[in-house]
């Protein structure tokens, strides 16, 4: 039987990785024995190319197309041999954060960059079971992003706000696979509400 694709999505600074860190060590979660991973992938060509890219002022659409040539390395390489195997897959970002960030990175280059990008990965993505989505205000965000020191190029409040107004617009389109936590909680209540939800999702499904 295929294994089940959960998604953590959100701004910068949502608290995606913190919640993903503890529920690699929580007991409930370890019991199913997941396969944790993320995207943009860390330690493969494409990973890499992703790194170098976000960190210069690479062409966006160069920059879509490293995304999703990780996204395809991923999925070959990670994803589908562990759904095939009926595991479990949590990722921490997916194909939604492209939707997201790029639909608006790409407003310089195209009329409808959302709906192209998403276009772009029809025929071929695997769409996630469940995803959650990190809802914070981006005020909050990159107050966060600035105690822990990195400073993305996306770590702009206005860049933000409109890429947190799409993942909004995504979880209204897909309301049955979207779950919206308020990520202004503390890591704590949300890895709780998450965990309940995910041990809620896998006894239905
Ligand atoms: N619920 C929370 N409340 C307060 N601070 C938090 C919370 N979750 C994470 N943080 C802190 O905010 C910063 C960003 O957290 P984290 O890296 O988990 O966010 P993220 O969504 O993965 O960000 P990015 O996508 O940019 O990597 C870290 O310094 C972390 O310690
Ligand atoms: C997958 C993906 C990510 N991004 C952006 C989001 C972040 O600002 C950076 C790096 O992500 P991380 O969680 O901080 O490692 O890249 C993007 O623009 N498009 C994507 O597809």
């Amino acid at each position: 039987m295929r294994g089940k694709l959960i998604t953590l999505e959100g701004i910068d600074g949502s608290g995606k990785s913190t919640v993903a860190g503890k529920l690699q060590e929580n007991p409930a979660i370890k019991a199913f024995e997941p396969v944790f991973t993320r995207e943009p992938t860390k330690g493969t060509l494409t990973g890499d190319a992703v790194e170098k890219a976000i960190q210069s002022d690479t062409d966006q659409l160069a920059e879509l197309f490293l995304f999703t040539a990780d996204h395809a390395e991923h999925l070959a390489k990670i994803v589908k041999p562990a759904l095939e195997k009926g595991k479990i897959v949590i990722s921490d970002r997916y194909s939604d954060s492209r939707y997201a960030y790029q639909g608006i990175t790409l407003k310089t280059h195209l009329e409808n960059p959302l709906e192209w990008v998403k276009n772009l990965h029809r025929d071929w993505t695997i769409v996630p079971d469940l995803t959650f989505l990190f809802d914070i205000r981006p005020e909050v965000s990159i107050q966060r992003c600035g105690k822990r020191g990195e400073q993305s190029k996306f770590e702009k409040i206005e860049f933000l706000r409109k890429v947190r107004e799409i993942f909004l617009r995504l979880a209204r389109e897909e309301p049955e696979r979207f779950i919206i936590i308020d990520a202004s909680r503390s890591p704590e209540y949300i890895e709780k509400e998450v965990t309940e939800k995910i041990l809620e999702f896998l006894s239905r499904n």
